[in-house]
């Protein structure tokens, strides 16, 4: 099928930087294999196929130990792509669902059993045609144990989400920071309202990722190697260091025009967080606390 989209690199280069023991990728995606895992028929995007054995793979290549897998919108609620991943691993993946909000207790136990620790909420209009706030409060507020819920939306709606947001009785993982404009720097009004929101809770993490989407050239910003990007996100890291966790995002959803050298991504790591202390805490130390606190 020619329109199936190709958004990873063929061949990433290894990256500078090697990341710490204990290293985990805590946002990365499976697509299919599409035979026996199809897409939803109310996927946004087709993508060919990028099965676990590509991405552990590319684990090992970039030198990490284990990966967050976030179901992706191409696969609507039916998690068993994201499920046969976790289950190939070992005890080296977890995962993070979306479900119907409508989903059993007995269903959220058994994405419990398969390694889910989360659910996902996606905002994003180009990605999902509803996301209905009221039922995806009444599920936040049914869900196993130490479980949590990532939310991804664009900065312009951030105020709007915030009732809802502030609701959600468990803690929120945010996507890509909310995808602030980085352009306008540490100190512009996207960052100034994200920190707002970080401050408003302590049990609010956000993944400082994505330079590839949010600093690059066909946005207006600079590309690849996304000094913009780390201008803006390092002070961040600095400030909210025990509630970062970062991942690589392969294989980039949709990122057909400027797909990221995946070893170019993770030599961003030092640079959004210079030292030893910050790198262990962002790759070590608290996706851990996320994800396999048990
Ligand atoms: O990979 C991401 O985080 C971002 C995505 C894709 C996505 O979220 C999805 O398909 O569920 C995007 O901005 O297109």
């Amino acid at each position: 099928m020619s329109d199936r989209i190709v958004s990873w690199h063929p061949n990433p280069s290894k990256p500078s930087f090697t990341p710490p023991p204990g290293a985990v990728d805590a946002h990365c995606h499976v697509f299919g294999p599409m035979d026996p895992f199809g897409f939803s028929p109310k996927a946004k995007y087709l993508p060919a196929d990028a099965g676990p054995e590509m991405l552990f793979a590319l684990r090992d290549h970039l030198g990490f130990e284990k990966n967050v897998i976030v179901q992706a919108s191409c696969h609507g609620t039916d998690n068993a792509a994201t499920l046969d991943a976790i289950a190939k691993a070992g005890n080296k993946a977890r995962g993070v669902a979306v479900v119907d909000p409508d989903i059993s207790e007995d269903e959220l136990q058994a994405l419990h059993q398969g390694g889910m620790r989360g659910i996902r909420f996606n905002f994003l209009k180009r990605l999902v045609d509803n996301a209905p706030k009221d039922k995806f409060l009444e599920v936040s507020k049914r869900l196993p144990a130490s479980w949590h819920v990532v939310i991804y939306f664009e900065a312009d709606i951030l105020e709007e989400l915030r009732p809802f947001m502030d609701a959600i009785p468990v803690p929120l993982v945010i996507d890509h920071m909310g995808r602030p404009d980085v352009r306008q720097g540490p100190d512009g009004a996207d960052m100034k309202a994200f920190r707002r929101f970080l401050d408003s809770r302590d049990d609010i993490w956000f993944k400082p990722t994505c330079p590839d989407r949010l600093d690059a050239i066909k946005e207006g910003g600079q590309g690849d190697p996304w000094d913009a990007f780390a201008e803006a996100v390092a002070p961040l890291v600095e400030d909210y260091q025990d509630r970062v966790i970062w991942g690589t995002d392969w294989p980039h959803p949709n990122m057909q025009d400027e797909v990221p050298d995946d070893g170019h991504v993770v030599d961003m790591i030092p640079r959004i967080a210079p030292t030893e202390e910050l790198q262990q805490k962002l790759l070590v130390t608290n996706p851990n606390r996320l994800y396999w606190s048990d």
